[in-house]
């Protein structure tokens, strides 16, 4: 693989963006790398500078449902950009977009749209706080709710990948106000409540925890945190950022048959533009400014290319049957996958939800992040940069969740299993 031309980027960008990147993922720490720069994406393909071609399964961390550059949502830009690309003054988008979501989510009644995931946990929890008038707030070891400071305690993701779990910067106080437990442990979670029942606020999930692997709840655990949260009057928060619109119209709680207070949404709804939302029971959306005493805004919240980009891609996901279409692909990679590790002897665990996948290189059962921690870290490695070479481009880092698109075809899943053959003889 070439690289000439990324690592001159990647040296100029040092010295004028801390770490040479704008977001700690995509520095390749944890595969001892560094990143390549992309020219273009199109499909499930992109381009870096030094012309490698390579099969994506990261699609710019979740959003890219249909793909890269999808005429759908290229088009839609277009037209909206004609027409002004800012107004910060309502426009016909946001509604027809909070129709649409309040309409696909089954427990949203009301929704709030913002600029990123990390806003939309951010207003969740001071919503949430604001309406129990409690400051607590309950999360769970190795979730990643963004980089809101209160929940930068025991994080995933980046978090997780550069051996930092907690950041610099913030204060001991707030960290204080964070109750961390492990996940799928409720009966930690039953003591917490009686010990602190009347301070917590909020218990806030990943939905399917994506940013430690992807780990699944065991049988009960989100009908206890339901009840749990009821019976002490806390606001339950799921955060469906990475899940919402992207396993299901409904997210996790449509698959779970589960009703939250409120939901924290991102990725796929802003098809590639930078957008969240979060949403819930009106009773409680309605503490919101201007109605309520709970101030939230932005600039750019409710942003008219961004509307029209999700809702172009969230049209066409429903007209083309997209869930149904990822199931059968995501169905044929994990076939693919338990084949090659039988056949190599190998007792990994694969984990699959529709389009997101994770191959962890421990054959310990995946409940919470220490078991997610037994991974071989050095035979993940060496798997990524082999799949590298092959020209398919995994999530850098054994924390991450892979998405397969819309746009991956029978073709690609083929050749991505040939990839991992070869990749899965060398670890
Ligand atoms: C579950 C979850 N919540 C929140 C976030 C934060 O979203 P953003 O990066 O858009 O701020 C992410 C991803 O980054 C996520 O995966
Ligand atoms: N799973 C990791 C993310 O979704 C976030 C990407 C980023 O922080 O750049």
């Amino acid at each position: 693989m070439k690289t000439d031309k990324s690592k001159q980027l990647f040296q100029k960008a040092k010295h004028v963006i801390p770490g040479g990147v704008n977001s700690p993922v995509r520095a390749f720490r944890n595969v001892d790398g560094e990143p390549f720069f992309v020219n273009r994406a199109k499909g499930c393909r992109i381009e870096d500078v030094d012309g490698n071609e390579l099969i994506d399964y990261v699609g710019t961390w979740g959003p890219a449902i249909l793909g890269h550059a999808p005429e759908c949502v290229t088009e839609a830009v277009t037209k909206a950009a004609a027409a002004g690309v800012s107004f910060g003054i309502p426009n016909p988008y946001e509604v027809e977009m909070a129709e649409l979501i309040v309409d696909w989510v089954p427990s949203v009644e009301k929704v709030r749209m913002v600029n990123s995931g990390t806003e939309a946990t951010m207003s969740a929890i001071r919503l949430a706080r604001g309406f129990t008038g409690r400051d607590k707030v309950v999360k769970f070891v190795g979730c990643y709710h963004g980089h809101v400071d209160s929940l930068l305690v025991a994080a995933g993701s980046g978090a997780l990948t550069h051996g930092k779990p907690d950041s610099a910067g913030v204060p001991a106080g707030f960290a204080a106000e964070t109750i961390t437990l492990p996940y799928n442990n409720l009966e930690m979670l039953r003591e917490v409540f009686e010990k602190w029942g009347d301070e917590i606020a909020a218990v806030i999930v990943e939905s399917y925890p994506a940013n430690a692997g992807l780990i699944f709840p065991v049988e009960g655990f989100l009908r206890g945190l339901r009840e749990l949260t009821s019976e002490y009057g806390s606001v339950f928060i799921f955060d469906e950022v990475m899940t919402g619109f992207r396993v299901a119209k409904g997210g996790v709680q449509e698959l779970e048959g589960l009703i939250p207070d409120l939901t924290a949404m991102g990725k796929v709804i802003g098809g590639g533009l930078p957008v969240g939302a979060f949403g819930g029971k009106a009773e409680i959306m309605d503490y919101l400014a201007p109605d309520g005493p709970v101030y939230q805004a932005g600039t750019l919240s409710g942003n008219p290319l961004a509307m029209a980009a999700g809702l172009a891609q969230l049209r066409e996901m429903e007209r083309v049957d997209g869930y149904a279409r990822l199931e059968q692909l995501g169905a044929r990679l994990e076939q693919g996958v338990r084949a090659l590790l039988a056949e190599k002897g190998l007792d990994y665990r694969f984990n699959r939800v529709g389009s997101m996948f994770c191959l962890f290189f421990t054959g310990e059962e995946i409940v919470d992040l220490d078991s997610v921690m037994t991974a071989d870290k050095a035979a993940f490695r060496s798997f990524f940069t082999s799949m590298l070479e092959q020209g398919v481009y995994m999530a850098p880092s054994p924390y991450e969740t892979g998405f397969i698109s819309v746009a991956h075809g029978e073709l690609e899943i083929d050749r991505t299993l040939e990839a991992m053959a070869a990749s899965l003889a060398n670890v």
